[in-house]
């Protein structure tokens, strides 16, 4: 498999395939609609291609589109005939003029009274949420591209950042040179890795993914290189992905950066070596650049880079996620309750720190909270907003919201008891009392042996598919590599 010539700089390694406009010079002002009564509306969009003109947005008004559909107004009774002005000032900041009717409007989740709020370019670059009429919520950003339809059609989004990233994918997968994935936690490292193996010649093969944060020291070696068991053995002409790879022990650095020279390793205690056909995905969330890590190893994985940006740069994008999510919530349950406008604008206006994953779980949850009939609690549901941690009583938690949290977290125990606002050993209790979790010794061996089988050897699915917590899985699957399990 040939990398396109275009991609690669004299060195063979190539730094970012996709020009970043400089500046906000280049950049289009565009309106997403974040939510809508109409949930297929929600992620489309209008640009404004000429640099000068005010946007009117009213009833009627502007037309809102995704790539090969038909465009549309908002079209909601609640929304006024007259508009809200969007002005857009030369230094890149907008002011919001208010519609002379009664109509709601909100910035950010507060009511705009004055008929005039000028927001700066810092907040526009932060993207602007804006109410409207309590039906609707839209999303005032830049684009620096217009809006495509793409074939990685797991990795959603309509920002900007969302359509590099799969352009970024397409370009990676169809070479094949190792590729680092950079971005904080849960921003999509390890969607994107599958994106990228799904989209090569190598997609029939298995993608074996080996945590590098959760592999001991002593075990790490195996692990990867194991005769038969280890991960390139595994993977065969598939993909290796290692996450976390910044926290490899020093000796496995050194071993991948020779796989990745000479295309061959040793298993330990073989005499022979095997040639290494997979390709290698590395991800990390922190920054590789010091001398903790092997920088001969990071020259290699540098090849190519994708960077997956923080949510909070890509705010336009939170509507047709919280969505996704909705539906796959439905889809697992059978129906998903309706979540309130003022909750949903919550969501659009946090931050995120824990990203995709963290915007997840709090979806689920409230799902979870509505379900039983209650009013979810923004400031109960996302832990630390608003300077208080949120603390669940276990008591309080359904059997489902506690699997929600597991399958939202890859099955890791500490995650999901983050997610649910519990402790880690009420998380254990939770676990113990539900009926569809099961402990790794209540599974049968050759059961845990097709999961794997049907999984490709990847802990995490194989957890999910079992339903038990992957940590443990994953000491059950050491002890037996050791030998000290059968
Ligand atoms: N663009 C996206 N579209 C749909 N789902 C997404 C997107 N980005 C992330 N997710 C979902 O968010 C969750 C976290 O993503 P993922 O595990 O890929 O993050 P990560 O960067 O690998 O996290 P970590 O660094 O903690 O391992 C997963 O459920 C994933 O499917």
């Amino acid at each position: 498999m040939q990398a396109p010539f275009s991609l690669l700089d004299a060195e063979n390694t190539l730094a970012s395939p996709v020009p970043v406009p400089a500046g906000r010079a280049t950049q289009m002002l565009a309106l997403t609609i974040l939510w809508h009564p109409d949930a297929r509306r929600i992620g489309e969009q209008y640009i404004a291609t000429a640099r000068s003109a005010d946007i009117d947005v009213n009833r009627f008004a502007p037309l809102f589109g995704a790539p090969g559909g038909r465009c549309a107004p908002l079209d909601q009774r609640r929304v006024a005939r007259d508009s809200l002005r969007l002005r857009r000032h030369r230094d890149d900041g907008v002011s919001l003029l208010l519609p002379q009717s009664r109509m709601r409007v909100e910035l950010n989740g507060a009511m705009l009274a004055a008929p005039e709020t000028r927001c700066t370019p810092e907040q526009v670059d932060a993207g602007l949420v804006i109410g409207l009429g309590g039906v609707v919520l839209l999303c005032v950003h830049w684009m620096d591209r217009l809006p495509q339809d793409s074939a990685i059609a797991s990795v959603r989004g309509v920002s900007a950042a969302a359509i590099r990233v799969r352009e970024l994918i397409r370009q990676v997968a169809a070479t094949d040179l190792p590729v680092l994935l950079l971005g904080e936690a849960g921003s999509g490292k390890e969607l994107a890795a599958r994106a990228i193996h799904q989209a090569s010649a190598r997609c029939r093969e298995p993608m074996v993914t080996v945590n590098m944060a959760t592999v001991g020291a002593s075990l790490a070696e195996a692990e990867l290189f194991g005769a038969g068991t280890g991960a390139f053995a595994q993977a065969g002409e598939g993909s290796v992905f290692l996450d976390k790879i910044g926290k490899a022990p020093q000796p496995v650095q050194a071993m991948l950066r020779r796989v990745l020279q000479t295309r061959e390793y040793r298993p330990p205690g073989a005499r022979t070596k095997e040639a290494a056909r997979a390709r290698l995905i590395g991800a990390s969330d922190d920054d590789l650049h010091d001398a903790s890590f092997n920088q001969a190893l990071l020259r290699r994985l540098e090849a190519l880079v994708v960077q997956l940006p923080p949510l909070r740069a890509r705010r336009c994008d939170i509507g047709v996620l919280a969505l996704h999510f909705m539906q796959a919530w439905s889809a697992r349950t059978g129906g998903a309750p309706e979540l309130p406008l003022a909750f949903i604008s919550q969501l659009c206006v946090y931050d995120w720190p824990g990203n995709v994953r963290q915007l997840g779980s709090v979806v689920q949850r409230a799902l979870s909270v509505a379900q039983a009939g209650e009013a979810p609690d923004f400031g109960t549901l996302v832990p630390g907003v608003a300077g208080r941690p949120a603390r669940t009583r276990p008591g309080k938690l359904g059997a489902q919201a506690v699997l929600d949290a597991l399958e939202a977290n890859g099955w890791l125990i500490r995650n999901a008891a983050l997610a649910l606002g519990v402790s880690r050993p009420s998380m254990y209790k939770l676990m113990e009392a539900h009926p569809a979790i099961r402990q790794i010794g209540q599974i049968a061996p050759a059961e845990i042996d097709a999961a794997l089988a049907a999984h490709g050897g990847d802990a995490g699915r194989c957890a999910a598919a079992l339903k038990t917590p992957s940590e443990a899985l994953r000491r059950y699957l050491r002890g037996r590599m050791a030998g000290k399990v059968s």
